[in-house]
């Protein structure tokens, strides 16, 4: 499959809802602009309820628009938690490798998927952010464990400098595009290129 993120102006064929979720501060809205807008701000403010952002890509020389939902990891801003859940196809769920208790917090975040997702087969991703700071408190094979036992995608990253935040969003797309039911073909012609199928190890291969 081959994915870019150019604009070419086509009609898409299908449109995907992506829900970012995780602890305060572990930098969901950071990985959402560094992918869309590819910008980082160091004093990224916290998110309010919640932020929206619309792109789109091309998979295969098709174009798949997303809708990315950024959801605030502060208690107090989180308001209508169902309704951000409610038909998203993909969810990623962030903590922070510099944190301890924003990896231990994963289980309730996954909790909370398994109550409000309304799409039972909706692709699960757990991003390990900020590899590029020191003072790691969680290891490779730690987050590596954990997705393993929750059966989700897993990829370390940093959305200051880049680092697997392309390939975390090219590999959860790739996988919602090949599950069967989970999304609609807005253009029934659209066929999928034949390298889609691939193994599927839970890692990300970009
Ligand atoms: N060094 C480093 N800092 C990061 C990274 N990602 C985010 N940050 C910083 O961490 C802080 C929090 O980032 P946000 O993106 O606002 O975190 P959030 O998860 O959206 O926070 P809430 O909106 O409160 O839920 C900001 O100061 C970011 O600049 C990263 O990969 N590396």
């Amino acid at each position: 499959m081959t994915l870019t993120n150019d604009d070419d102006g086509e009609k898409p064929i299908t449109t995907l809802k992506i829900l970012i979720i995780g602890e305060s501060g572990v930098g969901k809205s950071s990985l959402m602009l560094r992918f869309v807008d590819d910008t980082f701000d160091p004093e990224q403010a916290a998110t309010i309820g919640v932020d929206f952002r619309v792109t789109s890509m091309l998979v295969d020389g098709n174009r798949v628009k997303l809708a990315i939902w950024d959801t605030a990891g502060q208690e107090r801003f989180r308001t209508l938690t169902p309704s951000y859940y409610r038909g998203a196809q993909g969810v990623i769920c962030v903590y922070d490798v510099t944190s301890r208790s924003s990896f231990e917090k994963l289980e309730h975040w996954f909790s909370e998927v398994d109550t409000y997702t309304t799409k039972g087969d909706a692709v699960k991703m757990v991003v390990a952010n900020k590899i590029d700071m020191a003072g790691r408190e969680v290891s490779r094979e730690e987050g590596i464990k954990f997705a393993k036992r929750h059966r989700t995608l897993f990829i370390e990253a940093s959305a200051k400098t880049k680092e697997g935040v392309q390939c975390a969003f090219e590999e959860l797309i790739e996988k919602i595009l090949q599950t069967p039911g989970l999304w609609e073909n807005d253009r029934p012609a659209f066929r999928l290129g034949q390298n889609t199928a691939r193994q599927d190890d839970g890692y990300c291969g970009c």
